[in-house]
């Protein structure tokens, strides 16, 4: 209008009004415009802030997805608003000249969903290919000492260089998808243009439409031009987010198979354990039994010794017994009721473990003590580290339990680390404990007034050993021995050596071996656990070639 007002009707008054009306909405459009950024902003900051807690799992992934949703999303919702807004005037303004412009869309959105399509599918297999090659780098990383020992390094860069090869093809194929895209919407947005002007042309000079409102439809065609080239331009980034999301959605949405929702947290827990025959398969192999009919007893007060040889199934036996898994056949009781009936804090509470490679968290000494207790004051710490023989050793660091034991405590000892572990375990007071060869990092002083403590503990409690030393289990109330997923037999240390079975036979295996062993390498001193002399000779009446080249 304010082009006719001074082209055709040649007045200031005509082109006044219009001028007025473009301030008017120009002023309301840089309000709107604040409006929108702002409101954006809060939202995508809440969505950071709602994805948080996943963060750390999945930081590429929903980094990528909060950004690239929220920078695109953005200006996609503006770009589209402003192409119908725009579409709207045009058609106003002549609906022939709208007919020639929205032939071109077919074409336009053909090429725009199968370019999304494949690129979502690349972006998807980009994030798989970076996960792996993250995955390398982190192993590589966090077992250094190993690669280093073994001289490895080359092998593990290569094998990283050849991850991110992957990812460079992957990425190669994005970048060609992208230039045959932009090429084809450049090509369309121009024929588009010159169809336009030739029939626009045409309509002027045969006076169906004034000069101005064809200068007034190229410009909106211009402005259209622009949003289409943005809501393309941003639909890679939209397509690129959404592929990783799905990603993301694909772990949040993950149902865990063996479900958490055990609601009794009874009083009193005394700690009465029944296998009762369990047959148990792992998830990742359902077709093979780890282990078959299992059934025993641990009740409080006594020492239970899981013993056999190695793959037998006694890690198993604790995975079950601390709710890791779900037995296939049978039940594992505690005080007569399903394990995974209990409330999973509540029962966490009263069973604690200490294994074999305990892991602690890059946190002080305090804080690892404390896990899972963080109410807990700083006297049942200390008493804590007290009975797990970690007190001395604490206070001789430098920030005494204020110190940082580094990532997954390697600023620790290994003995360090148990009694950590053990002091770990002893601070919630358990009633049935699990010492997965808990003293096997120990020297053989800590060893015994680690032993001390857990024997006054033991009094008290049900534990349960895994131990690969048999002079760990002499001591215990019951010997469980464990072979191929089955309890082959059990009883008390002397009543198993009498009866001369597999016990008899792993037995007469450690004597024979720390005999020979001491002969050799150590003439003169006694053997690291004491023998009585019948064992000896008990032992050595029920060897047989078959066991010896079993265990
Ligand atoms: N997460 C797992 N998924 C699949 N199979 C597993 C898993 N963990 C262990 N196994 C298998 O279960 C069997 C029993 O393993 P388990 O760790 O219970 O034996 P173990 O008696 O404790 O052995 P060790 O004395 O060597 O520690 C083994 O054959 C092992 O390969």
């Amino acid at each position: 209008r304010a082009i006719d007002g001074i082209v055709i009707q040649k007045s200031m008054d005509h082109f006044a009004k219009p001028l007025i009306t473009l301030t008017v909405l120009a002023l309301v459009s840089s309000i709107a415009t604040g409006f929108r950024g702002g409101v954006f902003s809060v939202t995508f900051l809440s969505m950071v802030y709602l994805t948080g807690d996943i963060i750390s799992r999945l930081t590429s992934d929903t980094t990528q997805v909060s950004d690239l949703i929220s920078q695109n999303v953005n200006l996609f919702l503006r770009s589209f608003v402003k192409a119908v807004g725009i579409f709207i005037f045009m058609f106003g303004m002549s609906w022939k000249l709208s007919v020639v412009t929205i032939m071109g869309f077919p074409y336009i959105a053909v090429v725009s969903k199968l370019y999304g399509e494949y690129y979502k599918k690349l972006t998807k297999e980009v994030q798989t290919a970076l996960a792996q090659a993250n995955k390398v780098a982190e192993e590589t990383i966090s077992a250094m000492r190993t690669v280093r020992s073994f001289a490895n390094e080359d092998q593990e860069a290569d094998s990283y260089y050849s991850r991110l090869q992957e990812m460079f093809v992957l990425n190669k194929k994005q970048a060609v998808a992208y230039a045959c895209f932009m090429w084809s919407s450049y090509i369309s947005e121009l024929a588009l243009q010159v169809a336009i002007l030739y029939y626009g042309g045409h309509l002027v000079v045969t006076n169906q439409m004034s000069g101005g409102t064809l200068i007034s439809f190229v410009i909106y065609e211009l402005e259209l031009g622009e949003a289409l080239e943005s809501i393309s331009s941003v639909y890679t980034g939209l397509m690129q987010g959404v592929g990783a999301a799905e990603k993301v959605f694909e772990y949040i949405d993950r149902k865990p198979k063996h479900i958490l929702d055990g609601q009794q947290a009874p009083e009193t827990f005394e700690g009465q354990v029944e296998f009762k025959n369990v047959t148990f398969a792992y998830p990742t192999r359902p077709e093979m039994d780890i282990l078959k009919n299992v059934s025993f007893n641990l009740r409080p007060g006594q020492v239970t010794a899981l013993v056999g040889p190695s793959g037998g199934g006694k890690s198993s036996c604790v995975c079950l017994l601390e709710n890791f898994y779900a037995p296939q056949q049978g039940h594992v009781l505690v005080d007569g009721q399903p394990v995974n009936s209990y409330q999973h804090k509540y029962y966490h509470s009263k069973v604690a473990l200490v294994s074999q490679e305990p892991v602690l968290f890059a946190r002080t000494v305090q804080m690892n003590i404390s896990y899972g207790v963080p109410e807990a004051p700083m006297e049942a710490v200390i008493r804590a580290a007290i009975n797990g023989n970690a007190h001395d050793f604490i206070t001789g660091l430098s920030k005494g339990y204020e110190t940082g034991v580094g990532e997954k405590g390697a600023q620790l000892s290994g003995g360090q680390k148990q009694r950590v572990a053990i002091a770990r375990a002893l601070i919630r007071n358990p009633r049935i404990l699990i010492l997965d060869e808990a003293t096997s990092a120990l020297d053989s002083e800590s060893e015994y007034i680690v032993q001390q403590a857990l024997n006054n503990l033991m009094r008290e409690h049900t534990v349960l050993v895994i131990a690969h030393r048999l002079s760990t289990v002499e001591r215990a109330d019951n010997i469980l021995v464990i072979d191929k997923g089955c309890v082959a037999e059990q009883g008390p240390h002397a009543e198993l050596m009498a009866r001369g079975g597999l016990y008899c036979k792993l037995v007469q295996r450690q004597i024979l071996g720390t005999v020979i062993d001491a002969d050799v390498h150590n003439p003169s001193p006694a053997p690291p656990w004491k023998l009585k002399e019948g064992d000896k000779e008990s032992a050595e009446d029920c060897s047989d070639t078959e066991n010896e080249a079993r265990y």
